[in-house]
């Protein structure tokens, strides 16, 4: 008998999945391959960064005490007593009009608190030693640079759940980060439902169509910063994909299968959820496109049944998928950020459902302003490569106009949202 499904609102579908405490794991890898994952704890400073008072400049080590009456018309001499480079520590003890000829990154020498540029000294040489001339006093502390002024032992500098970018990998190279303990990436299982479906590499015939979702899903899984485990396409049989979904669920963290998820006669995931004894959170979202998706708990694990339609498919990854994803990479804003953006175009299509349009933002005069990336349709793929967005059209209208400010999700977004439902 068909089933008359009840579309529950975008927010309580989100907070459903949400409220499941699946859990990040800690893992350590070599800072070599580090990039691009996400911190499992805060980045602490193990030292203090400097961690000895040193030289900014190439120049002399001098005792501002030593410089205090010189000027232009009182020069004041001082003897080089040592030469040192960065690297280097000198044990000379410096003394009254003494200096040390030092390079960028050399320590500080015991004694001394100021560096002299090269620029501002004269050298010269009596009886074979060393001598400087300055015309101008300098501070304590003028042109050094100091023990902890970049960092201080105990600081927390980074917060867990941070995505790596280079300034972190010099961070952590900084700190002695042989290996950096991130988080370990969920491992994310995959299927394509559908008999009408063909490998990449295989040709056309009439009534079939190359798999497409399985390599969009993967990327989407990519970009997020989870493992796929692609365990390849599957035909609208309910023995096979019931065997087929069992199977894979004892080697995953979560499960997502794209198509068959509807009210047809061979849209068997309602079927094997039901067989399978999975709790299912929700079978219809008040949303377009992906009203379809059915997310669904079993033993702990969740199962994504997404759409078959392309841009229903994608749009119901980065809705539900994505955030638990992130959180279990331990993100605190694991949702997508939202933003302020000003429709370019007319969007004249009515909708009695919020609808997500895959758009393309982009900033001009650090304003933000969104168009439509292609067709608006649930089985349309061509919009999805121009998308960085998606545009929120609330439902209930007859359509917006250009110059309305509209929310979008940011799709290449690394900073995230807390909550925006
Ligand atoms: N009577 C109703 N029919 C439909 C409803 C409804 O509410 N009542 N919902 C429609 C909506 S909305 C959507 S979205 C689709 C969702 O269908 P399924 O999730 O069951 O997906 P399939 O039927 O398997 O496939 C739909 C469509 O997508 C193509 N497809 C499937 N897999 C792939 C793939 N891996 N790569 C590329 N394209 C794929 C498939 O060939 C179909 O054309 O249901 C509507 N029907
Ligand atoms: O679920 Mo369908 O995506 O509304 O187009
Ligand atoms: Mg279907």
């Amino acid at each position: 008998m068909f089933e008359r499904r009840q579309p529950i609102p975008i927010g309580e579908a989100v907070k459903k999945i949400m409220e499941h405490q699946l859990v990040g794991v800690m893992e350590q890898v070599p800072i070599e391959e580090s990039y691009g994952r996400f911190l499992s704890g805060d980045l602490v400073a193990t030292s203090d960064v400097p961690h000895f008072d040193r030289a900014p400049y190439d120049g002399f080590a001098v005792r501002a005490v030593d410089t205090k009456e010189s000027s232009q018309n009182n020069p004041t001499e001082f003897e080089v007593i040592d030469h040192i480079g960065a690297g280097m520590v000198s044990n000379k003890a410096v003394g009254p009009n003494q200096a040390v000829r030092i390079m960028t990154g050399a320590m500080m020498p015991t004694g001394t608190d100021a560096v002299v540029m090269f620029e501002v000294a004269q050298t010269h040489e009596k009886n074979g030693i060393p001598f400087m001339t300055i015309k101008r006093s300098f501070k304590p502390g003028e042109n050094v640079s100091f023990r902890g002024e970049d960092a201080k032992e105990g600081e927390i500098l980074v917060k867990q759940g941070t995505l790596i970018n280079p300034g972190i990998q010099a961070m952590l190279a900084t700190f002695g980060y042989k290996n950096v303990p991130v988080a370990k990436k969920p491992l994310i299982g995959l299927f394509a439902t559908g008999t009408e479906l063909l490998e990449v590499n295989e040709n056309l015939v009439p009534g079939k169509i190359r798999n497409s979702n399985s390599h969009m899903i993967a990327a989407q899984i990519h970009r997020v910063g989870g493992a796929v485990h692609y365990y390849g396409k599957l035909p609208d049989e309910f023995d096979t994909c019931f065997e087929a979904v069992k199977n894979a669920l004892n080697e995953v963290d979560l499960l997502i299968t794209t198509g068959g998820v509807s009210v047809g006669d061979f849209d068997y995931l309602p079927a094997i959820y039901e067989k399978l004894g999975a709790e299912v959170l929700f079978n219809k979202v008040a949303m377009r496109p992906g009203s379809v998706s059915t997310v669904a708990q079993y033993n702990g694990k969740i199962l994504f049944g997404l759409s078959g339609n392309p841009s229903a498919c994608y749009v119901g990854f980065e809705l539900f998928a994505r955030p638990i994803i992130r959180r279990m990479l331990f993100c605190e804003k694991p949702h997508l950020r939202k933003e302020k953006a000003q429709l370019e175009v007319d969007f004249p299509k009515a909708n009695p459902f919020t609808r997500f349009v895959r758009a393309t933002v982009s900033i001009e005069s650090g304003k933000l302003k969104a168009s439509p990336s292609g067709l608006d349709k649930s089985n349309i793929i061509m919009s999805l490569s121009g998308a960085n967005s998606l545009m929120i059209l609330p439902g209930g209208t007859r359509g917006f106009e250009a110059g309305t400010e509209v929310d979008v999700l940011l799709l290449d977004d690394q900073v995230g949202c807390e909550w925006h439902w």
